[in-house]
């Protein structure tokens, strides 16, 4: 006979009133499969009766609009021991992928597809680099799970449908958990006015908050108010709170379970207008005064600027800077190693304002600036 099952489990209350282990929701929330919800040995067990165990790649998605924070939220967790067995692939918007360099330290396997939006012109480029992870996975037993950061401006649900369409990823790949980024600060006026950031959140089965630490944050209730207008089921966390563990929403130990949503039913949108372009920058900068020019051209233009990234090479320091500023906002640059970097770079994701109009404004400014020889 197997042992009895812990008390928890032998309670007297139906089971949809009990709480889910795994996520800490009802069971009747909890959209883990009967295997992942119980994790006692004798539950192991009779996981083990009910049917084989799922040995598939675990794959978690993380989507959020341009600049939420959603390569450091996966950042923070491949550098946690739990999640250095991650395989990640990035997709980026812009001509010039940054986000990999930064996640490049963290863990051996990081795939870039760059230059495209995941959900319109670089399907086959993700179903690529998943199937090259899965090899990966099996031949060096590296990986616990995948990662896939998904553009700013990704609809996550053609991808998904790829996952489902590819008999191949099918059987190696198990949809584990869809996690959206919603910045505190521009978390709102996103979800007011682009459809692909509601369409993000609609479809994610998890809504992490980010940014709620800047002075510019909205008020948690507004932005849970605003998230459940869209997504009324999601589990929202805040990756500012003290018991906020990354790996809860990173580890894969879910199974995807779309949650309803309204804005689900609509076609994919994209603004006409949205464009990418690089800028690429000769010699050192004089870092105060690019300060200066970024904080005012984002100050008024960041309505039209939706994210500023790059790599620059400047007077203050030997280490190369990557640069971020989404919208308004212009946050403090991260340090590079030297031999990441390559040339200095801006990469803008702008609406309805001109490479040329920034290209002048840059110009104008440079002439001011010192620029020193590299
Ligand atoms: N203060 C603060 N800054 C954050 C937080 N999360 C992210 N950031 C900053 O926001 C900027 C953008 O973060 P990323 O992680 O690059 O955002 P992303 O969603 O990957 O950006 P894209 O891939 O361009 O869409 C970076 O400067 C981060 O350091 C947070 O919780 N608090």
């Amino acid at each position: 006979m197997g042992r009895r099952l812990p008390s928890r489990t032998r309670a007297g209350a139906p089971a949809s009133r009990r709480r889910s282990p795994t996520c800490g929701r009802w069971r009747r929330d909890c959209p883990a499969p009967a295997s992942t919800r119980l994790r006692t040995p004798s539950s192991r067990r009779l996981a083990r009766w009910s049917g084989p165990m799922d040995e598939r790649l675990p794959l978690i998605v993380v989507t959020g609009f341009l600049g939420s924070g959603k390569t450091t939220l996966i950042r923070r967790f491949v550098e946690t021991p739990e999640g250095a067995d991650s395989g990640i692939v990035v997709n980026e918007f812009g001509e010039a992928g940054v986000d990999h360099r930064l996640l490049v330290h963290a863990s051996e396997a990081v795939e870039l597809i760059d230059g495209g939006c995941l959900c319109c012109a670089r399907r086959a480029d993700v179903a690529k680099a998943l199937h090259d992870l899965v090899r990966m996975a099996k031949t060096k037993g590296g990986f616990s799970r995948a990662i896939l950061e998904t553009s700013g401006l990704a609809d996550p649900a053609p991808v998904i449908a790829t996952l489902a369409r590819d008999p191949w990823l099918k059987a190696h790949v198990r949809l584990a958990s869809v996690v959206a980024v919603v910045d505190a600060v521009a978390g709102i006026g996103n979800l007011e006015r682009r459809p692909e950031a509601r369409r993000q959140v609609a479809i994610a089965d998890t809504v992490v908050l980010t940014k709620g630490d800047l002075r510019a944050a909205q008020p948690r209730a507004a932005l849970e108010a605003a998230i459940r207008a869209v997504s009324p089921d999601a589990r929202i966390l805040d990756s500012q709170d003290e018991n906020f563990r990354p790996r809860d929403v990173l580890g894969g130990t879910e199974s995807f379970a779309a949650p309803p949503s309204p804005f689900l039913a609509d076609a994919p949108e994209h603004e006409a207008d949205v464009a990418s372009f690089t800028l690429p920058l000769d010699g050192r900068v004089d870092w105060p005064a690019f300060t200066v020019w970024l904080s005012a051209l984002l100050h008024a233009h960041g309505d039209r600027i939706l994210r500023v990234k790059g790599l620059l090479r400047t007077t203050s320091s030997d280490q190369p800077l990557a640069i971020h500023g989404v919208q308004h906002v212009m946050h403090p640059p991260t340090h590079l190693s030297g031999a990441e970097a390559g040339p200095s770079f801006l990469v803008f994701i702008a609406s309805g304002i001109r490479k040329a109009e920034i290209e002048r404004s840059l110009g104008r400014a440079l002439r001011h600036l010192t620029m020193a020889s590299a």
